[in-house]
């Protein structure tokens, strides 16, 4: 405000000024460039070291334009905002780092009117250590962010089954032991769910829980990815190197999930950090003690693997100081209802909708139905099934239970050759005993009045057929 009491704008205060004798234009010299907006961040000044800086032609007008429009990762508008100064701050403008200071622009009574930035060094070769330090702390950041957090604890491990129960006491005596865990299972059965509760459970909780899959990184990623690389020896945006897997897990537990498909060529890398504790990065020639607690995991035979040549034998041994089975849902049946009341719950909460409940037949095609894929399997099918039901109630249907049983067929209303008619009979009732005993073949093999091998050999049979009658619509 002026003396009479009215606002004072930048533009007030600057005009008349002869150019030369323009306040900014005195202060340019000082830096390596300058830039003044004014209250509503629209450019008001630019010196010609900056518009060279940020590549602007000589003759292209910048004043009034947004000052984001030009840079748009700016903090200027910050400055204007909250009307404090950033002293010493490191900006990228078009990939190039500079050392920035930024001010806010006041009027004689305090009014943020503006503010100007200053860059005072395009060349940081003299700030190296600060820029280093800058870079480092920013990558370490990054990286972090990569860290899955062991978000589960041996008590989220579903299931009252003896076995349940003695891979629990199993897992509890692991945890407090410091060595090397290989899990063992298929897929599905809570590999990756056991290792994290172990990590909870042991005295290494406090660190890092970092967990990679070996089956899916590219063959010449691993090596990076899990060993790290030092400064210039991989070639993309690491110039500066990273931390592997194996440095970012110090102090806490690495998980290699999948490991039979480590490559041959670094599996002597990793019998080097669990033998001597040492991680050498890629391109370095430096050794780096690290502190880790390995648990591995594999749904294939590592013993065959071995024999064929295909996995180290030492490394095999290594690994396989203290292995915990995991046995398949269809070996621990008596897990099945409350592990589904468990995942219910789960969808229930995720989706903020009442899930169904599951009917008496779906509930029985659940506990015979063999579960290649184990508990994930059979949280994909629940999921499935409350979006399909469509009653209250799931039925064996919604689960998919017949996705792959032959479905039941109109049978035809009119004279058709015999055999066709025979065929589609068959059909038709083996369906329908599949369908009223929820998919249960000795059951329905019993209501049909045959031998459950008859049943299986009619099955075929049928498959074949729908897949002859696929075929036949393919080909017309
Ligand atoms: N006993 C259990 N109680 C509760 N949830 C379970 C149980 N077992 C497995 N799960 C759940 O099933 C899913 C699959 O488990 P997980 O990923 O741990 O299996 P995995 O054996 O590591 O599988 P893969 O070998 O394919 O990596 C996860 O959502 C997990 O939380």
């Amino acid at each position: 405000m002026n003396a009479f009491g009215q606002s004072v704008s930048l533009e007030d205060l600057l005009s008349g000024q002869p150019i030369d004798q323009h306040p900014f234009e005195l202060l340019s010299g000082l830096c390596e460039g300058a830039i003044a907006v004014d209250a509503n961040c629209r450019i008001i000044w630019i010196s010609p070291q900056y518009r060279e800086l940020i590549n602007i032609p000589k003759d292209q007008d910048l004043i009034g334009t947004p000052i984001d429009k030009v840079l748009p990762t700016t903090q200027i508008p910050r400055v204007v905002k909250s009307g404090k100064p950033t002293f010493v701050d490191l900006m990228q403008i078009h990939g190039r780092w500079c050392v920035v200071t930024r001010m806010p622009l006041k009027d004689p009574n305090g009014k943020v009117i503006g503010a100007i930035g200053f860059i005072f060094y395009t060349d940081l070769e003299s700030l190296g250590p600060l820029f280093d330090k800058f870079a480092r702390l920013k990558r370490q950041l990054e990286q972090q962010k990569l860290i899955r957090p062991s978000r589960y604890g041996l008590d989220d491990i579903v299931g009252q089954s003896d076995i349940i129960q003695q891979l629990k006491r199993q897992a509890r005596r692991a945890a407090q032991l410091d060595t090397t865990v290989l899990l063992l299972g298929e897929t599905g059965t809570g590999k990756e769910l056991l290792a994290q509760g172990i990590h909870q459970a042991s005295p290494r909780s406090g660190g890092p829980f970092v967990g990679i899959n070996m089956a899916a990184l590219p063959e010449s990623l691993v090596e990076a990815e899990l060993f790290g690389a030092a400064p210039g020896a991989y070639t993309g945006l690491d110039k500066c190197g990273r931390k592997g897997k194996v440095q970012l897990a110090s102090g806490g537990t690495l998980f290699l999930d999948e490991i039979a498909e480590m490559p041959l060529s670094m599996q002597a890398k990793l019998l080097r950090v669990l033998q001597e504790r040492e991680v050498e990065a890629l391109g370095s020639n430096r050794l780096e003690q690290v502190d880790v607690r390995v648990i591995a995991a594999t749904s294939q035979d590592l013993k065959t693997l071995v024999d064929d040549g295909k996995f180290r034998a030492d490394l095999y041994y290594r690994l396989n100081v203290l292995p915990i089975k995991l046995a398949p849902l269809r070996e621990r049946n008596e897990d099945i209802p409350l592990l589904c009341s468990h995942i219910l719950n789960i969808i229930q909460q995720q989706a903020q909708i009442p899930a169904p409940e599951l009917s008496e037949t779906a509930s029985n095609w659940l506990i015979n139905y063999p579960w290649p894929g184990n508990v994930r399997e059979l949280h994909n099918r629940l999921e499935r099934a409350c979006v399909m039901a469509e009653g209250s109630a799931i039925e064996p249907g919604d689960l998919g239970a017949y996705d792959d049983l032959p479905s039941i067929i109109p049978l035809p209303n009119a004279p058709t050759e015999l055999i066709n008619a025979r065929r589609d009979a068959d059909r038709h009732s083996i369906a329908m005993a599949l369908e009223k005993t929820g998919g249960n073949k000795s059951k329905a093999a019993k209501l049909l009045g045959i031998s459950r091998a008859t049943l299986y050999e009619r099955l075929k049979k049928c498959q074949e057929i729908i897949s002859a009658d696929n075929n036949h619509t393919k080909m017309y």
